[in-house]
């Protein structure tokens, strides 16, 4: 077993550098871990090139220590997986394999810390910046526990068809894959890094998205486990199938337009505090499924049409369910009243609508600038004009592909 340890000195406030030689070094020595090299990434993208590099050069089983956010995480799945964009179906369900077992060792070093904060919940009151609670992983893997596989959302961006000239492009997400808000979110907060360097750029970028709705259709793939599209049932707490799904139409097709439509695999929360899929962990899925958070304003029984009135009345609404994942996940509780207040409790319509299912389609009307973004783990893409985005959940395997120690 090779050991590795790679940082990201610039990821966070910048401190993973010095969190490695005071913390992670003397403690793997301590425990006469032999390191086979120290790296640290020197440019955006560098994770990933490092990575393949030591893959070409080595196929035994690989373990990361890896002080950095999701993104070089994101870099690292995405450069080690031998990926190819051509004869690619989404229904295949092959499996996507780095070409060693690759397990990582994560110290949260970054900005928001997604997975990290999802396998390790704070508990109350505990201090996520102190150096045991950023040594948990490690802690686990110095105690011999077992990584716990990850779960790969694959993203491909279709031309459209009858363009025989544009290729396709696919990008592997590990936490998060999302269009609509939080996609916009991450495009503008991206340059806001340097006047905001910590979660704050995200509220900022927030304030400028309030009243945008995105056009678009999207379609819900089944899960290849339950062959069904599940949505969350509030009185019963439990995945129901989906009322418009059919074992002869498995597929649910929705119309917007969108305000939110965010899918994770591994995590329940985007930060320590913003748990916005909860159920992925007080209901683990058992298989290789996404969890689905989707906001359409027209289920409001107060608004009617997307008109700049309807848009300004809406922005509370969605600053109330972003409000609910700040408050321990309590969006997926959320209906409106007969006035088309958001509550918390009786019998309207759910506000959100959370989906349990293999994947996900999302086809964006061609007169909308954001409705094509795509974000996956922080990473920005656009949908070329008069294609589509597929993104499918990926088996996860227990001896080979991805392992985070947790
Ligand atoms: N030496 C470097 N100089 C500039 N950018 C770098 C360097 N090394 C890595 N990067 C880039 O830094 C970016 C941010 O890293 P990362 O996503 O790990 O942290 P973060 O954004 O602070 O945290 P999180 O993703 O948890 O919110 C990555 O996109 C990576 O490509």
């Amino acid at each position: 077993m090779s050991i590795l340890v790679l940082y990201n000195p610039v990821c966070g406030s910048g401190s993973a550098k010095q969190f490695t030689e005071t913390h992670i070094l003397p403690l793997l020595s301590q425990h006469n871990i032999p390191i086979d090299l120290i790296l640290a990434t020197e440019y955006p993208g560098h994770a990933g090139t490092l990575l393949s590099d030591y893959l070409k050069r080595s196929s035994a089983d690989l373990t990361i220590v890896l002080a950095s956010g999701d993104g070089t995480l994101h870099e690292i799945v995405n450069s080690s997986i031998l990926q190819s964009t051509q004869n690619y179906t989404p229904n295949e369900h092959q499996v996507l394999l780095p070409p060693a077992k690759v397990s990582v060792v994560l110290v949260p070093a970054g900005t928001a810390n997604a997975l990290y904060s999802s396998l390790f919940p704070p508990v109350k009151g505990e201090d996520t910046g102190s150096v045991e609670y950023k040594l948990k992983s490690l802690r686990a893997f110095l105690d011999g526990k077992e990584g716990v596989p990850l779960t790969l959302a694959a993203t491909t961006l279709y031309p459209p068809t009858g363009d025989s000239q544009a290729v396709s492009t696919r990008v592997v997400s590990g936490v998060v894959t999302s269009t609509c808000l939080h996609a916009s979110i991450l495009y503008d907060s991206e340059k806001l890094r340097k006047e905001y360097p910590g979660l704050e750029r995200f509220k900022v970028a927030a304030q400028r998205n309030g009243k945008r709705w995105y056009n678009a259709t999207a379609k819900l793939l089944p899960s290849s486990l339950s062959g069904a599209v599940q949505i969350y049932d509030p009185i019963s707490q439990k995945f129901i199938d989906h009322p418009e799904w059919k074992k002869e139409k498995p597929i649910v097709e929705l119309t917007g337009p969108f305000i939110y439509f965010l899918s994770t695999v591994n995590v329940d929360r985007l930060e320590p505090e913003f748990r916005v899929t909860p159920l992925a962990r007080t209901l683990p899925s058992s298989g290789a499924t996404q969890d689905i958070v989707i906001v359409r304003p027209l289920r409001d029984p107060s608004i009617n049409k997307g008109d700049e009135v309807s848009r300004e009345q809406y922005v509370d609404k969605i600053w109330q369910v972003m409000k609910g994942a700040y408050a321990d996940g309590s969006l997926i509780d959320l209906r409106y009243d007969e006035k088309g207040e958001v509550v918390s409790e009786g019998n309207g319509p759910l506000v959100v609508e959370y989906v349990r299912c293999g994947g996900w389609e999302w086809i964006p009307a061609d007169n909308d600038e954001r409705a094509p973004l795509v974000c996956a783990d922080g990473d920005i893409l656009t949908i070329p004009v008069g294609g589509k985005a597929i993104s499918v959940a990926r088996t996860p395997s227990s001896d080979t592909g991805f392992a985070v120690y947790g």
